[in-house]
């Protein structure tokens, strides 16, 4: 089965959405924000502060690359759409799961968080704008999170992906 990958804005759930959805499907989960940390001994905004963003990026790329193809849940860095060449690689292999979430509900949930270090700068009404478009044409399927617990964003995944199962079998 095509592994099965989360997209979406910093906050969206997809990390939080990983561990559930991943246990429900009996698979291995796994987050590449969450490689590069253990790859490079260092957190994130450690990355961007010593090295800055294009750095970051590149590390991202090549985390990405090595991901599984098949039978994996995988959540990925916000900015992850960002290079052309991730999104390719993710429309040509795997099974692209948007999660779309309203920028007022990102506030909410994210507040003051540190850990994200693009979210302390003040363009990020423009950098949501920016990236919509690019997560839509990424994505296989889109799911609304606003209003909605992890548990039930990754049960609708779950329901959808059983459904593409059933129609690809035709059953
Ligand atoms: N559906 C939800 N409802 C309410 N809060 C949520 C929901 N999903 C996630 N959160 C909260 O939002 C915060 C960010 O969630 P999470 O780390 O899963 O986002 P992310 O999409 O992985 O972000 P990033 O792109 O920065 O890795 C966490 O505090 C989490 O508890
Ligand atoms: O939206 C982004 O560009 C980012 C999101 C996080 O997941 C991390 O990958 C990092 O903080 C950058
Ligand atoms: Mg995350």
């Amino acid at each position: 089965m095509k592994a099965i990958y989360l997209i979406g804005f910093m906050g969206s759930g997809k990390s939080s959405v990983l561990r559930l959805l991943a246990e429900k499907m009996a698979l291995p989960g796994l987050d590449t924000d969450q490689q590069i940390e253990q790859t490079t001994g260092r957190t994130i905004p450690e990355i961007f502060k010593c090295q800055g963003e294009a750095i970051f990026r590149e590390k991202e790329t090549d985390t990405l690359m090595k991901m599984p193809k098949t039978d994996a849940v995988v959540a990925t860095g916000g900015g992850i759409v960002e290079s052309t060449m991730n999104r390719n690689w993710l429309k040509e292999h795997v099974f692209v799961v948007y999660l779309h979430t309203s920028l007022a509900e990102i506030d909410r949930r994210l507040g003051n968080d540190d850990s994200r270090p693009l979210w302390k700068k003040h363009e990020k009404t423009e950098l949501y704008e920016r990236r919509l478009e690019k997560y839509r044409q990424t994505a296989d399927n889109l799911i609304e999170t606003d209003g909605k617990s992890p548990e039930q964003v990754a049960e609708e995944i779950y329901q959808l992906i059983r459904k593409e199962n059933t129609d690809m079998l035709g059953i």
